[in-house]
């Protein structure tokens, strides 16, 4: 999917003269009444999400009926599962065992955090490295972004080190419950999804080295914006790991692309949304594959979302699943380079809003 916005590359000087370091600050100053050019985005009228879409038919996936269920209910969990991962992939997980007190304790941390002040959250911003443990910054990354995002965000690595910023005095030790209590939801969701492929559930964690997988914390925080139509939270894109857990407060904003049609996520309260990213599409040799998606924004009121991504080690050089190659008699459709080199190309200036993974594909494929 290209971006589908056309702009000429901002420059610093543009950058500089829009003098907020975050679109909270500028929302809040009371100048804006429209969006500034530097954050102009259109959408092509034929990629607007059909809002008369109807949207029960995304998957929704009972997490107890994996983990508590009978084994005809296990094993028609498993099945809709699968389905969920070939037809979508990306579903609603309902009964997922992380109490309601957990995310909204997160998501209270983050809006506190987005309450610093700008001097304070200098201290956290890091240095550019898409592996920094703790950094945070407006839009993307603005040395590279052609158009500004209208989002804040805040990211740290929870696993295989847990990290993060020391104010908000209560962020930490929500941080750190919600990463455990979210990272035990895609372990077993991963066993599944072995179990789906036909393979031992450890199979991924395997090969995935998940002991020492990689887990981050991305909250978003995107401010109320007078013309939603003409700027964007987050342009379409894949996720780079294996899959991402995501919360939100009580705003929608998330969109996803599914059969050339983008369509409105209309998230059910404390549901977690799941979304297979691109080392899942490697693994499984375009069995299952990441999906785009975006994140657009409203006119109303604040809109926080906490995306939490998924990988393998990030010394794991991925490849198509031999064994999976195998049983289907297909040559692999990927070369492999490692989780951390691929999260470096994903987050560069050559990649910026294009798909990475094309740089992975063996030609012909
Ligand atoms: O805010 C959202 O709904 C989407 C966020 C997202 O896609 C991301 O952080 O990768
Ligand atoms: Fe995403």
């Amino acid at each position: 999917m290209a971006p589908t916005s056309v702009h000429a590359p901002l420059k610093e000087a543009d950058i500089q003269s829009t003098k907020a370091s975050s679109i909270k600050a500028l929302t809040e100053s009371g100048s804006v009444t429209s969006v500034p050019s530097e954050y102009s985005f259109t959408l092509n009228p034929n990629d607007q999400a059909d809002s008369n879409d109807p949207d029960h038919s995304i998957p929704t996936i009972d997490f107890s009926l994996l983990t508590s269920g009978s084994p005809e209910q296990r094993s028609n969990f498993l099945h809709d599962l699968r389905k969920a991962c070939e037809d979508w992939g990306f579903f609603m997980v309902i009964n997922h065992g992380v109490e309601e007190s957990v995310m909204k304790g997160m998501i209270d941390e983050c809006e506190a955090f987005f309450n610093l002040t700008d001097e304070e959250k200098k201290e956290f911003q890091g240095t550019r490295n898409a592996l920094d443990p703790i950094k945070c910054g407006t839009s993307f990354n603005v040395a590279i972004d052609k158009v500004l995002l209208w989002r804040d965000f805040i990211k740290v690595i929870s696993h295989p080190e847990f990290n993060s910023p020391h104010k908000p005095a209560g962020f930490s030790e929500a941080a750190l419950e919600f990463s455990k209590r979210t990272r035990e939801v895609a372990t077993e969701l991963l066993k599944a999804i072995s179990e789906t492929l036909g393979l031992e559930s450890d199979y991924i964690a395997n090969a995935m080295n998940w002991d020492q997988g990689l887990q981050m914390v991305a909250a978003n925080y995107y401010p109320a914006c007078p013309q939603p139509d003409r700027a964007i939270g987050i342009p379409p894109h894949t996720d780079h790991g294996l899959v991402t857990l995501l919360i939100q407060n009580q705003m929608g904003g998330l969109q996803v692309q599914h059969k050339g049609k983008w369509v409105n996520w209309n998230a059910m309260p404390n549901s977690i949304v799941v979304n297979l990213g691109d080392q899942m599409q490697v693994l499984t040799n375009d069995m299952y594959k990441s999906v785009w998606h975006r994140a657009v924004v409203n006119n109303t009121a604040t809109r926080i979302s906490i995306a939490v991504p998924h990988g393998p080690s990030v010394d794991t050089v991925v490849v198509p699943s031999p064994e999976l190659l195998e049983r289907e008699g297909l040559p692999p459709s990927y070369s492999g380079i490692s989780y951390k080199d691929y999260i470096t190309l994903q987050q560069s200036a050559k990649s910026y809003m294009k798909p990475c993974l094309d740089n992975l594909r063996i030609h012909g494929k």
